[in-house]
């Protein structure tokens, strides 16, 4: 043990004992809580508790229209302090960080001094700390150094400050922390002064997006500010009936009310008469809007008779009416034509379209040919930033020794073989659009660190260039692998799986969907047969595509019907023109899958064999399934199989020796 620690914990046991200490008063409170009501012992070191990426992840879901809404004051927070070294965290109201910036370059030193993403402050585990003890006391503070109770924890200052959801209970907390700084805690109140300012406008903007077709009233002692820096901010409906507040309003609203410092008597404020606090009626309001000079617009608190300056914000229709809340919001274009009554889908597209102009990085996961890139360009579509690029990169598709060039991009003459005008990179030809990451569980570790770094900087070094450029791209990366389960592997970055999952959109695979349908004449309502006359299906022939599995999704149904279009004989499609691996069983052949099923079940003598545990890592159109139907119908012949497929023999070959598959003539000539 160091020797600042064992004299901080000297310091801790003196003043468990009663000694006087020199520290503020919230301090010593603390202090004294963490000795007395958590049970927490001054000479025992704790390391860090940094939640499971499961536990951590109930906790990002139950916040998660909260960090949405908060991501861009935290970003800017960030931004202004970073240089100074400062990292970021947003916990919530139990101390859970669910959102965190920092350098990426020092993980390893902030992991370790708990300032990361899942780690829990809640000052019962933590001890005095500025998030715990701000959850505490409900106020924002500083503690700066040996003011934490822990003595692991002393190097850090760390400067937290309350953010209030409209009904006055805590949501989250907003903390800057720096692993170094200088010793008087003076040096930080310019940061308390920062963070409180954020939380104040995290709060707002919290109460602003939850009562967006409310009355809302902002209000300041100053006519010059009233309409730029409110200090005070109030949602109402259209009876006139308080819903909601930022912390300073409430805290107003308890002084009119002679009930301040009565922190629970906050919720009762909800649904008071505004005329109950100020000399104003909610027919009056449409009179403050910012139309009126500020000077004009004043109100008097109706108890004290204070004057404050007022703006208000008009419900979108028929201002000073109640408002109708609409069934639904309608969805944009792009996100409506994904899918027809599907719940899944619906609920994907209601998501997606909540998040569409956020800086929030998406992650889509679903199986293969489900849609996930298509899903990508209709967000981009749905977006403000439609009309800037959209950039896909397949980043199991681009070379290793490639990549970092393709995606960062170079200067001329930046190493050998490098093109004479360098290269922008795909990060920076995205710019002010949307930058698509498909496949991103195969990218190899070391570039997974350098996104990591652009996605949490927002700035680009291409190769051989000193200086960062900035960038502004939204990310959406997906991924048909359990990225989870590659992060527990250790070939996934947990801290980049958790930046670029802001939030998660699961594509339901194609033989869940109920819209199946209405997908098929979609996609055959853009093919034309040989003759270029418009297609139809006949009854049977959709009754065989809705009785096969579809391993490879919406791509092996549009392969499928590609097929179906360039062989059928007139404008419409039937049974005998689809793949012959969606072809209806004849009876005969019945039997011999019905004895083939039996066989796979319970292989004879080695005639045929796949061990049941060995995964199937080829996923889609010759995954193993499909690859034995193929093989099955063809009569174990692989060259047959592998035309049906669409495949070559050789990738035939290949993949039957992946999924352990040993045809030998007499094994398949019962099936035949
Ligand atoms: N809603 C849809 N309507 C029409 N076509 C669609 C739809 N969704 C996907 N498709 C088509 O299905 C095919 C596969 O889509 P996409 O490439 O987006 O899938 P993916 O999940 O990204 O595939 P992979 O996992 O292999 O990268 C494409 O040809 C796409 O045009």
């Amino acid at each position: 043990m160091r020797r600042e620690q064992a004299a901080h914990i000297d310091e801790l046991v003196r003043a468990a004992g009663g000694a006087a200490t020199r520290r503020d008063a919230v301090i010593q409170d603390s202090w004294r809580r963490c000795v007395s009501e958590h049970r927490l012992d001054p000479e025992v070191l704790r390391e860090p508790c940094i939640l499971t990426p499961s536990r951590l992840r109930e906790h990002q879901d139950a916040m998660e229209e909260f960090t949405h809404t908060a991501r861009f004051g935290v970003e800017t927070l960030y931004r202004q302090v970073a240089g100074l070294g400062y990292v970021l965290l947003l916990t919530d109201a139990k101390g859970i960080t669910v959102d965190f910036i920092g350098d990426p370059t020092f993980d390893n030193n902030l992991m370790r001094a708990g300032l990361y993403l899942g780690a829990d402050w809640n000052e019962q585990h933590a001890g005095t700390c500025a998030v715990g003890t701000c959850i505490h006391t409900g106020e924002a503070l500083v503690v700066h150094q040996t003011d934490h109770f822990d003595a692991t924890h002393i190097p850090l200052t760390c400067t937290a400050a309350p953010v209030y959801d409209p009904s006055g209970a805590l949501a989250a907390v907003l903390d800057i922390s720096a692993l170094r700084s200088p010793e008087p805690k003076e040096s930080q109140f310019l940061a308390l002064q920062f963070v409180r300012g954020f939380a104040n406008k995290i709060e707002t903007a919290n109460l602003v997006n939850r009562f967006r077709r409310e009355w809302i009233i902002k209000l300041a002692a100053s006519p010059e500010f009233v309409d730029v820096e409110p200090s005070y901010v109030l949602a109402v409906d259209g009876s006139g009936r308080v819903l909601g507040f930022n912390n300073a309003a409430r805290q107003l609203l308890l002084r009119e009310d002679g009930a301040e410092g009565q922190g629970t008597a906050a919720r009762s404020l909800v649904g008071r008469r505004l005329g109950d606090f100020f000399e104003l009626d909610v027919n009056d309001l449409p009179r403050f809007s910012h139309a009126l000079p500020a000077g004009q617009r004043l109100v008097r608190l109706a108890r004290s008779g204070t004057p404050l300056f007022a703006a208000t914000l008009a419900p979108p229709s028929r201002p000073g009416r109640p408002v109708v809340e609409p069934p639904a919001p309608a969805l944009p274009a792009p996100l409506a034509g994904l899918f027809r009554d599907d719940p899944a889908m619906r609920q994907v597209a209601m998501r997606a379209a909540k998040l569409v102009n956020t800086q929030m990085s998406l992650l889509i996961s679903g199986e293969t040919g489900t849609g996930k890139e298509y899903l990508a360009k209709a967000i981009h579509a749905a977006s403000a930033r439609a009309a800037r690029p959209f950039v896909p990169v397949n980043c199991a598709a681009l070379p290793e020794s490639l990549v970092e060039g393709e995606l960062f991009g170079y200067e001329a003459g930046a190493f050998t073989g490098a093109a004479a005008r360098g290269k922008k990179g795909l990060v920076l030809e995205a710019d002010g659009g949307t930058l698509f990451l498909d496949e991103i569980g195969d990218m190899p570790l070391p570039l997974q660190t350098r996104l990591l770094r652009v996605l949490a900087e927002r700035e680009v070094t291409p190769l051989g260039r000193s200086r960062p450029v900035p960038v502004n791209i939204r990310v959406i990366a997906a991924s048909h692998r359990d990225l989870v389960a590659e992060v527990k592997a250790g070939r996934f970055r947990e801290d980049l799986y958790f930046r670029l999952s802001g939030a998660v959109l699961v594509l339901p695979p194609l033989r869940e969907r109920r819209d199946f349908d209405w997908l098929v004449g979609r996609l055959i309502a853009g093919r034309s047969h040989a003759g270029g006359a418009r297609v139809s299906l006949c009854e049977e022939a959709m009754a065989a595509l809705k009785a096969h599995d579809w391993p490879g999704n919406i791509r092996e149904l549009a392969n499928a019907l590609d097929y179906a279009c360039a062989v059928a004989e007139s404008g419409m499609i039937g049974v005998e023109d689809l793949p012959d691996r969606l072809q209806p069983r004849a009876p005969a052949r019945a039997g011999g899958e019905a004895a083939l099923a039996r066989v796979w079940a319970a292989p004879p003598g080695g005639a045929l064999s796949w061990p049941a545990d060995r995964p199937c890592a080829v996923p889609g159109p010759g995954g193993r399934e499909e690859l034995i139907a193929a093989l099955a119908a063809h009569g174990w012949n692989v060259s047959a199989a592998a035309r049906d497929l669409g495949l070559d023999r050789t990738t035939v070959h290949r993949r039957m020796r992946r999924f352990g598959l040993v045809t030998l003539r007499q094994g398949a000539s019962q099936f035949s």
